[in-house]
């Protein structure tokens, strides 16, 4: 449900992706909405690249295949009839590309901490992954996630033990929790939705406030509520005509 107010200013920007040409205001403050930036971090072989794949692509590869430096995939979505994109990416979690991985850090607006559920050593070093990426970032700008891999591998007591740890972990994180598993889909678009809903709506929060000097928080306005997959929301709230210029 979204507040009178701040469903006025979004009808705003539902527009259609601005003509090359156009210099009206609207579209040219459409591209600070349309991209967050999001980027995924843990230990190597915890599944990172599996479960942006799973996303992007819906596939699964079992054969291990290591990330070197960083890649990145990009996702379309349209959020309140506003096209919206979050740019993935994956980084490489094995020490001799650190280097080269880190220097992607920067600008991210959520940050995805990943971690084995069957291994819980890579648990304890998701604290110095999210260090290291909350190190290149402006303190209090970047959502956190703490998000447990390969969850198909785990019994249900299995899962619930190992997540006890996690969830406690989160909160000294101040991350938000999730289990998923990249090989059967399980929880991967809904926490790929839920990552886009927030980045979406503090871009257009910081949008309003830097318009109107007010400073309105993220949740304040339940602006954003997504249910089912990225596609669903996109056939149900797709604009009903073109209003730039
Ligand atoms: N059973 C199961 N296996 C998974 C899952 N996710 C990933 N794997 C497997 O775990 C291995 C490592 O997965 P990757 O996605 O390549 O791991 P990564 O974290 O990107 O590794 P680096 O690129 O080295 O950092 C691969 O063999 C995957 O098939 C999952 O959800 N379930």
């Amino acid at each position: 449900m979204l507040p009178v107010g701040l469903w006025h200013e979004l009808q705003k920007f539902r527009v259609s992706p601005p003509a090359p040409e156009c210099r009206c205001v609207e579209c040219k403050t459409l591209p600070e909405l349309s991209l967050s930036k999001v980027v995924v971090v843990g230990d190597l072989y915890v599944g990172k690249t599996s479960l942006i794949h799973r996303f992007c692509k819906n596939v699964f590869d079992c054969n291990y295949k290591a990330t070197i430096g960083v890649d990145f995939e990009i996702e379309r979505f349209e959020i309140a009839g506003i096209p919206y994109s979050l740019q993935i990416w994956d980084t490489a979690g094995q020490e001799k590309f650190k280097c080269i991985a880190s220097a992607y850090y920067r600008g991210a607006q959520a940050i995805i901490t990943a971690f084995d559920l069957t291994d819980v050593q890579t648990l304890e070093h998701t604290r110095q992954w999210l260090e290291d990426a909350l190190r290149e970032n402006e303190p209090g700008s970047c959502f956190i996630f703490l998000v447990g891999t390969k969850k198909d591998l785990l019994s249900r007591a299995a899962c619930e033990q190992a997540e006890v740890e996690a969830v406690h972990l989160a909160k000294e994180m101040q991350a938000e929790y999730w289990s998923v598993s990249a090989k059967t889909g399980e929880n991967v678009k809904a926490f790929f939705s839920r990552v886009a809903a927030l980045a979406f709506e503090q871009s257009v929060l910081q949008h309003l406030e830097r318009r109107s000097g007010s400073q309105p928080q993220v949740g304040d306005g339940d602006l954003i509520h997504m249910e089912g997959s990225p596609s669903e929301n996109q056939e149900s709230k797709r604009p009903s005509g073109p209003g730039c210029c």
